[in-house]
């Protein structure tokens, strides 16, 4: 891999042959990755500014945890107006992650929680190791989700869940985690970024249109009236086939040169 240390909070790498892999490490662990403003704007800067070359990202967090969620510290600072704010800097940077050019997948281990939690829920899928928990100490705080957790917390695992966990402070560990619908993989103790780099080998190797496609049609077509949603899918269907990355992908099949699908 090779290391472009991109702030003090926050590192970027790349991984594989082409350098296609961006891998994100929050990088705060003295403070187990507490999301402070400067390692917020990092974070937004990292994935506004990623090379064209790069077709997947994994974020991970350094030490013993994936993230504890907001800076407890900095928040004591805010009024209301700044609260506001802050809330919208979190939301900007979250929309980069999810919105943004590349699927990411987020490799968990350790505390998953408050801000941690909405920021692996705003990647597109989720690796835990068999350290990760999960909990949204929000309610205990005084204080409330503000990076769009109260938007994608509930579509992971449902309102009732996350409204069960922010009144009762439940946490969730990694086996129940996943049943519940945090994870959809679950591996031993620290092998969560390896298993993350692996799928993201995998879908760095899907046509770019294809992901993108994914990424930003899919949770729209999902939530449109189905008349609606079935010609959104036609439109990219027919996007998608007429384009010459497909034709060439699937003359290989034809041809006997492409992998066939096979139980893994
Ligand atoms: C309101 O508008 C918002 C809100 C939000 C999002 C809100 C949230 O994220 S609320 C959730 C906040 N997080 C927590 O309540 C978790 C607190 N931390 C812990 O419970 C534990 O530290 C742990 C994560 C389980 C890890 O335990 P352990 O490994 O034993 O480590 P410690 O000894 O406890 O901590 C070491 C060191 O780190 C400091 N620290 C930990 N978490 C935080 C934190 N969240 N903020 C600041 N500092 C933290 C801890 O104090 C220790 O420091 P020392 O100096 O004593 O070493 C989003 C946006 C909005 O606008």
């Amino acid at each position: 891999m090779t290391l472009t240390s991109h702030s003090k909070d926050i590192e970027l790498e790349f991984s594989g042959a082409q350098h296609e892999i961006a891998v994100i490490r929050l990088s705060r662990p003295a403070k187990r990755n507490a999301l402070n403003d400067k390692l917020i704007l990092s974070l937004r800067n990292v994935f506004e500014n990623l090379p064209s070359s790069v077709r997947a990202a994994v974020v991970h967090g350094e030490g013993k945890h994936f993230c504890a969620g907001l800076d407890l510290g900095e928040l004591q600072e805010r009024d209301a107006g700044q609260g506001m704010h802050h809330s919208r800097m979190w939301h900007a940077a979250l929309e980069c992650v999810q919105h943004g050019p590349v699927p990411v997948i987020a490799a968990l281990h350790g505390a998953v929680v408050g801000g941690g939690l909405e920021l692996a829920s705003a990647c597109h899928i989720r690796v835990a190791d068999e350290s990760t928990f999960y909990a949204l100490p929000e309610g205990s705080r005084g204080i409330f989700v503000g990076g769009g957790g109260s938007v994608r917390i509930p579509k992971l695992v449902g309102v009732a869940r996350m409204t069960d966990m922010m009144l009762t402070g439940r946490v969730y560990d990694a086996q129940d985690g996943e049943r519940a619908g945090f994870a959809q993989y679950l591996v031993p103790e620290g092998q969560a970024l390896a298993k993350a780099l692996e799928l993201a080998t995998r879908v760095a190797q899907n046509a770019p249109l294809t992901n993108y496609a994914l990424m930003h049609a899919l949770p729209r077509i999902a939530e449109q009236p189905a008349d609606q949603g079935f010609f959104t899918e036609s439109l990219m269907a027919a996007i998608a086939q007429s384009a010459p990355e497909a034709k060439q992908r699937v003359q290989a099949f034809l041809a006997g040169k492409a992998s066939k699908v096979t139980k893994s």
